[in-house]
Order: structure tokens, then C-alpha cells, then sequence
């Protein structure tokens, strides 16, 4: 299913880093903060201070309530493109453990020789005793 979402990489989010335009993330979320920056209780040099970047620490360590979590939703711009932010974490990058992934075949696919082993044995039986 196709998502509605913005996705922002992290190298975009890192360039709203000004009062003109500031950005942070918040689990995996975008905010754009820049209007609500004069208006902010903590005050906007906090906020200035986290800028274009995973402000995620920052926003749980200042314990906000209820009533700021529920404001947040009105300057969520999109989310966080995760796959060109960790490539490392993608599993193009992974490196492919062949020994386990033969072994898993070999789990998944036992019953093929078995079976196979198997046939032939009742094919010979037969064969032996026709003759
Ligand atoms: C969508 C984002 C944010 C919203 C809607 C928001 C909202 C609020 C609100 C309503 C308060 C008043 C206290 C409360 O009700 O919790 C507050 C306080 C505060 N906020 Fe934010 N905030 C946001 C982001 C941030 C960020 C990114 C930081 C830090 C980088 C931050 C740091 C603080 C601090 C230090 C206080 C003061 C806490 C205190 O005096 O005890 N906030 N915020």
C-alpha cells in the first residue's frame, strides 16, 4: 500500500538547522518548528539548540506533558526516511551469512533426499522381487 507520508532524509533535516527554518525529528517523526518557535514555553533556544537534528533525547529529558504531545501533531511535517539514514542497518549492507543459510535450507528441504531415498528403495524392493 502506497503511504501518504513525506519521507525526509536526514541530510535534508539537517539543513533546516536556522530560526528561519528549523527542523527536528522526533521518533522517526519531522517537525517543522519554525512558526512555533516564539511560542514554545521552553523557550526557543532549546529547540535552536536541537535544529536539524534527532531531537528525540532532548524533547523526553525536558518531561513534557500530555498537552505538548498533543500539540506536536500540528507541526509534524513527515517522517524520517530510515533506509538512507542507517544504511548500515539495511540489509543491503548486511553482510549474508552463507554457512546459516544453508543450514536453513537444509532444514526447510530435508524431506527432498529423504523422499527421494525413499522411492528408490521401494522401486528396488519391487524390481528384486519381480524377478
Ligand atoms: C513538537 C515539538 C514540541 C512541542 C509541541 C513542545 C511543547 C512544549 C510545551 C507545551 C511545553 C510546556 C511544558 C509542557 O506542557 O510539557 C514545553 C516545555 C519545554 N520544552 Fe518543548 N516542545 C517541543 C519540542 C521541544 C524540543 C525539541 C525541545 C528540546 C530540544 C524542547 C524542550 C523543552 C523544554 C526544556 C521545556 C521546559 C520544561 C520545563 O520548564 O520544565 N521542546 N514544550
Amino acid at each position: 500500500m502506497p503511504t501518504l507520508t513525506k519521507l525526509f532524509t536526514m541530510q535534508e533535516v539537517s539543513k533546516q538547522n536556522s530560526k528561519d527554518n528549523c527542523w527536528v525529528v522526533i521518533d522517526g517523526k519531522v517537525y517543522d518548528l519554525t512558526l512555533y518557535l516564539d511560542d514554545h514555553p521552553g523557550g526557543d533556544d532549546v529547540v535552536l539548540a536541537a535544529a536539524g537534528r534527532d531531537a528525540t533525547e532532548d524533547f523526553e529529558d525536558a518531561g513534557h506533558s500530555n498537552i505538548a504531545k498533543d500539540l506536536m501533531g500540528a507541526f509534524c511535517i513527515g517522517e524520517l526516511d530510515v533506509d538512507t539514514t542507517s544504511p548500515e542497518i539495511t540489509s543491503k549492507n548486511q553482510p549474508v551469512d552463507y554457512p546459516q543459510k544453508i543450514k536453513d535450507l537444509t532444514k526447510q528441504y530435508w524431506a527432498v533426499p529423504v523422499a527421494v531415498v525413499g522411492i528408490s528403495v521401494v522401486v528396488g524392493f519391487l524390481y528384486l522381487r519381480k524377478k
